[in-house]
Parts: C-alpha cells; structure tokens; sequence
C-alpha cells in the first residue's frame, strides 16, 4: 500500500467521526515547535568555559556534541531536513556571536547578528531567553532575589538587554519573539523569611518590565525545586502568576516543574482565562525534572488536547525544553518535535464539535465511548503522509540518515 493509500483509508475512517482532516492538517502546519538549541551542546554556550550551574543538570555522555556555532547550526539545519514544517529556534544569550570579551550585562543586538541571517537564510523565526546561570555572579545560588544589590543590578541590566535582543529578533525576522525569564534562585534549606526573596525580586521585575518592547512576547517561568535548592525557590508558580496577571505578561508552564501528580494540561485553561500568553516548555521529567526527551506519553496527550479542544493555541507559544546526552543529539531533537507534532495532531483529528455536543447534553457514556475508540484511530498514518508530502522521512527512516550524518563526525567531533 502506498502512503497515499494509507492516508486514504485513514481518511475514510475519520470521516465516519465527521473529522475534516485537511483542516487538522493546515492548522498542525501552522503550529511552530520553538526548538531549543540547548540539546545540541549540553547547555554549554558559546559565552565562557563555566560549568553547568543552577540547579539544572544534564546526564550521558553521547560523543560529538557541537562545539562551535557552526556545528550547533549545521545540527539544527540536519533536524530542518527531519520534521515536517517550518519551526522556530529558542536561543540562550550564551549562544551569541562574539569575540568581544564582554559582560553578560553588556551584551546587545549586535551580538545575534549572525543569528538573524542564519534564520532569515533558513526561514525560521528565533525566540530568546536570558541566562542567569554558569555565572560567577550567579555562584551564590541567587540572581534577580539576591541580597546584594550589585549581583541584582548586574541580572537586571543582562535581562534588559535580552529583551532588546528580544525586540530587535522579533522586528527583524516579522514576528512576536517569546523572550523567557527563568532564574535558578534559592535555598537549599529551609529560609527564615521566605518573603524577602520575593520582595526583591518583585522589584527587580518592576525594574526590568516598565517598558513595553515592541515584538517581543514576555514570559515568566516558575519552579518548583532545583539541585541544590530543595527548600524554597523564589520564582514559584504562584509568584509568577500573580505578577503576569497583574501586569500583562505571559507565564512559561515547564512541564518538569511541577509535583509529579500534578497535571500541567489542567492548568492551560484556567490561565487562559487571566493570563495573556502562555508559553510551554515541554519536558518529560521522570521522577524530579529531569528533562529527558519528550515521548508520546499520557502528558504530552493531555497538553494537545487542552490546547486543541478548547482553542488556546493561538494563545500559546510550544517550546521544547530538554537536554539529553545519553543519545544522539539530533535523534533526541526529531523524537521530541516529532512526538509534539503526533500529540497535536492527535488531538486535532478529533470530532470536537460532536464531542462538545455531547458533554452539553450531559451523556456521559456517549464521551466515554467515544474518547475511548478515538485513541486507536489512525492518527500515524496521516502523520506519515504529512511526512511524505513535506519530503521528510516517514517513520523511522529518519533514523538512517541521522546515523549517515553521525558517521560523517566521526574523528572530527569529539
Ligand atoms: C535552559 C533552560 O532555559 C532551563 O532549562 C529552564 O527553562 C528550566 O527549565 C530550568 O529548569
Ligand atoms: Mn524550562
């Protein structure tokens, strides 16, 4: 059978369900993944030789990481040719561009330059992020809620200038730049005063937030624990949702900074209803926030469908947000755009206005029937076509050419 006969079988099979195909298919093609560059170099950067720092740790030791900005865009240029559609590119200010010896305090648009063209070239849009970590001023475990108000000066001003970057990325390349702040701060016992903290960095974000910048899409990233920050972290979920609301920012959902009972795809739409933007990080933490790569799993399910189901797509921004180096860097990339491409397209292929229909009328046993049978429905196959018309690999397949690219690092990649 070819692929086309397939897509045709599933298509009649959705049909039953009175599912418009091509309208899930348009709207899967207008669902950008923000693909973060930090799975290519182990968060490494390409601003200092520092550790890894933060509270964030990343496991394995894979061979042939990139080790320069050419390699991390060639890498990602490998997982264009990968993933059906055209994504974004979320960057880290330690990836920028300079021989510069300059402060992170000081770095401007200038720095991304490179960075622009390489998008422009590759005709994707780039999001931005702040890094308040692998620092020597980030070494006292604190940042934007520290005690000493040089260490909160120096993070207010790197953060002021990542939204100028933010602004110029997004003006640039015609679009809204998602400009993220997560900050590692706290303590790794219990604190006496556990409002301090969060006073001064409330006044940091007063600071750092009284302009509006044009293009850019401000989000802000709670955690619930970090290594070495078990007891308290000032940036909670509750601090930050209650400083976006009252100030028109958006919030980041990690799905790894969470207890683990706790259902980030039950969150989305209670936000939506007071919080103007909403960005995920999608993650799979196995047992603490572990940041492994994104399966096709009960969560990332449950993320689509409260996304699709009750249209907050298009107030929502997904990112990927893992680092893995246990396996190749590319394949761990494809899995986790390809799975959050499958979990949408899932959810996109449902009968949503039967289904609404339904629940209104109170028949209970109908919505169970249904959502049941739907979950063995042929939602791979259309997902296989999409692949094949967009001149990607089908199903595995990617795989041989990832080891084919693999093979071409050996003895130059360490
Ligand atoms: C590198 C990322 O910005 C970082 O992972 C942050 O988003 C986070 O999730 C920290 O746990
Ligand atoms: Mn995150």
């Amino acid at each position: 059978m070819t692929q086309k006969e397939k897509y045709n079988l599933a298509k009649s099979i959705y049909a039953n369900y009175g599912v418009d195909i091509d309208q899930a298919i348009h709207t899967l093609k207008h669902t950008p993944i923000s693909i973060q560059c930090w799975q290519g170099d182990d968060v490494k950067g390409f601003y200092s030789k520092e550790a890894l720092s933060g509270g964030i740790s990343v496991t394995g030791n894979y061979p042939y990481k990139a080790n320069t900005l050419e390699e991390l865009r060639k890498d990602l240029e490998m997982v264009f040719s990968l993933v059906p559609y055209q994504h974004r590119v979320n960057l880290h200010a330690i990836y920028l561009d300079t021989q510069e010896s300059i402060g992170l305090d000081e770095i401007e648009p200038r720095h991304f330059e490179s960075w622009v063209k390489w998008a422009k070239k590759n005709n994707v849009k780039l999001d931005f992020n702040p890094t308040l970590f692998s620092h020597p001023m980030a070494k006292s475990g604190f940042t934007l809620s520290s005690s000493d108000e040089t260490v909160r000066n120096f993070w207010i001003k790197h953060v002021k200038q990542s939204r100028k970057i933010a602004s110029y990325f997004g003006e640039a390349l015609n679009t809204d730049t998602v400009c993220n702040l997560w900050i590692p701060d706290g303590y790794k016992d219990s604190p006496y005063s556990r409002l301090s903290p969060r006073v001064r960095l409330k006044e940091s974000l007063d600071d750092i937030y009284q302009t509006k910048l044009p293009h850019v899409k401000d989000t802000l990233e709670s955690k619930l624990f970090g290594i070495g920050a078990e007891s308290y972290t000032t940036g909670s979920h509750e601090f930050y949702l209650g400083y976006a609301t009252k100030h028109h920012l958006g919030i980041c959902l990690d799905t790894g900074h969470f207890h683990p009972t706790e259902q980030v795809s039950d969150k989305l739409s209670s936000m939506s209803l007071f919080v103007d933007h909403t960005l995920l990080h999608v993650s799979r933490p196995v047992r603490w926030d572990s940041d492994h790569v994104v399966t096709l799993n009960d969560d990332l399910i449950g993320v689509a469908e409260a996304l699709v189901r009750d249209d907050l797509l298009k107030k929502t921004s997904i990112g990927l947000d893992y680092f893995d180096a246990s396996i190749n860097r590319i394949a761990a990339w494809v899995i986790g755009i390809r799975n959050t491409q499958k979990a949408l397209l899932k959810a996109l292929l449902e009968p949503k206005e039967l289904l609404k229909k339904i629940e209104l009328e109170q028949n209970y046993t109908q919505r169970l029937i249904y959502t049941e049978e739907l979950k063995a429905l042929p939602f791979g196959l259309v997902y296989d076509y999409i692949c094949e018309t967009e001149q990607k690999p089908v199903g595995i397949d990617f795989l041989k050419q990832i080891e084919a690219y693999e093979a071409t690092m050996k003895g130059k990649r360490l």
